[in-house]
């Protein structure tokens, strides 16, 4: 197992491993979350800028080349930043009111084998303010220049994706409890065997985290991630209303389980790069099971022919400005572009799998790029099978 650093500077505990814990989550029903202090949320407040922002530039962002990576593997020469300042506190409670509604928790929640719990899809209809926010210019702006590249969000199905973790007090002191025995024992596999979110890619090239739960007293709770190498590094993971950028499509990585508090509630949007001549190697294998499939692929083939269009109207430009110019028509470079597009339309094509097929909450293995985590998951699968 590859030695584990944190990326950091501060000092936060590794979250050790809990033999036989189950996370309590959801599953179904829906778990008791203070949502607001006193009335904030109640009221119906409009998204501004100028109110809800509290952004403060992060300490430090950690290249692709500093994490062992060749610097064109993605769209961006930027890998993950260090937790930042985003949104007001008053921002925040007016985001959890909205995505702890009894609306969204009938209609979007989902789980999967590598996240217990989700809401997802819900901030057209449901969530207004936190809709608004994430298509601010402002926040589009900051996000942008942090990623190192202009972004928008992917689609409007992945704004505000939720994941949740809570337990009880009882829960949160067992869980203590048995890592301290656990400890004692000495029986550190370097494997934290119940994350938040398994490891994985993501689909989508950008990611920013916020976090919606207050974590003073959380241990662990950090996002692991893998280097070129081989080595994992952990970057802290974001305060109530501090966020952090990963350029998540070419990084694996895993949210790891928080000890000492009884809710971890994360918001994740992502991103895109908003020019259409920049590649996009968005999959759909981490969201397709667990996605109303009509409106992940309608908006996955608006965004995508939207880009062919413009790549084709420019390319066009191209031929047309060649020829008022008397020069030659580029046979090579006008076939090499024909390539692309039909590459393009192929990767498509293989990304919207038939309904029939998709099975709800069934990951495959190919958000995994490394062997040994293909092999620590199909160990995991083996052990789940056998309880
Ligand atoms: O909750 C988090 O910290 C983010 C987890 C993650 O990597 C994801 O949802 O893709
Ligand atoms: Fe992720």
């Amino acid at each position: 197992m590859a030695a584990v650093q944190t990326l950091s500077s501060s000092a936060v505990p590794t979250p050790p491993l809990l033999s036989a814990s189950k996370r309590q989550t959801a599953a179904g029903g829906k778990p008791l979350i203070q949502v607001q202090n006193a009335g904030t949320a109640n009221k119906k407040v409009s998204f501004d800028a100028s109110k809800h922002l509290r952004f403060k530039e992060p300490s430090k962002v950690h290249t692709m080349a500093e994490l062992g990576y060749a610097e064109n593997r993605g769209v961006s020469p930027i890998g993950v930043s260090e937790p930042f300042p985003l949104f007001s506190p008053d921002a925040i409670q007016q985001m959890r009111a909205e995505v702890l509604g009894d609306e969204v928790w009938e209609k979007h929640q989902y789980s999967s084998e590598l996240a217990q719990c989700q809401l997802r899809g819900f901030a057209p209809d449901c969530a207004p303010f936190v809709y608004d926010a994430w298509r601010n210019p402002e926040v589009l702006s900051i996000i942008s220049k942090i990623a190192g590249v202009d972004l928008v969000p992917v689609m409007d199905f992945e704004i505000g994706h939720i994941n949740i973790s809570v337990q009880t007090e009882e829960e949160k002191n067992k869980a203590m409890a048995a890592v301290v025995e656990r400890m004692n024992r000495d029986a550190d596999e370097g494997e934290d065997i119940d994350p938040i979110v398994d490891w994985h890619t993501d689909s989508y090239p950008f990611v920013c985290v916020t976090m919606l739960s207050d974590c003073t007293n959380m241990i662990g709770g950090e996002t692991a991630l893998r280097c070129g190498n081989g080595e994992v590094v952990k970057v802290r993971g974001p305060q109530m209303g501090s966020a952090v950028i990963l350029q998540g499509r070419y990084i694996e990585h895993q949210a790891l389980r928080a000890l000492g508090t009884t809710e971890r509630i994360s918001m994740v949007t992502s991103f895109r790069p908003r020019s259409s001549a920049i590649k996009d190697d968005t999959v759909l294998t981490t969201v397709r099971p667990i996605s109303d499939l009509g409106e992940l692929y309608l908006q996955f083939s608006e965004y995508r022919f939207e880009m062919l269009e413009e790549r084709l109207r420019d390319m066009n430009r191209i031929i047309r400005d060649r020829k008022r110019a008397r020069r030659q028509f580029d046979t090579r470079g006008v076939k090499q572009f024909i390539r692309e597009q039909i590459a393009f339309l192929e990767h498509m094509d293989r990304e919207i799998v038939q309904d029939d097929k998709v099975k709800k909450g069934v990951v495959d293995d190919s958000h995994l790029v490394s062997e040994d985590l293909r092999q620590q998951r199909s160990r995991k699968r083996a052990r789940l099978a056998k309880h």
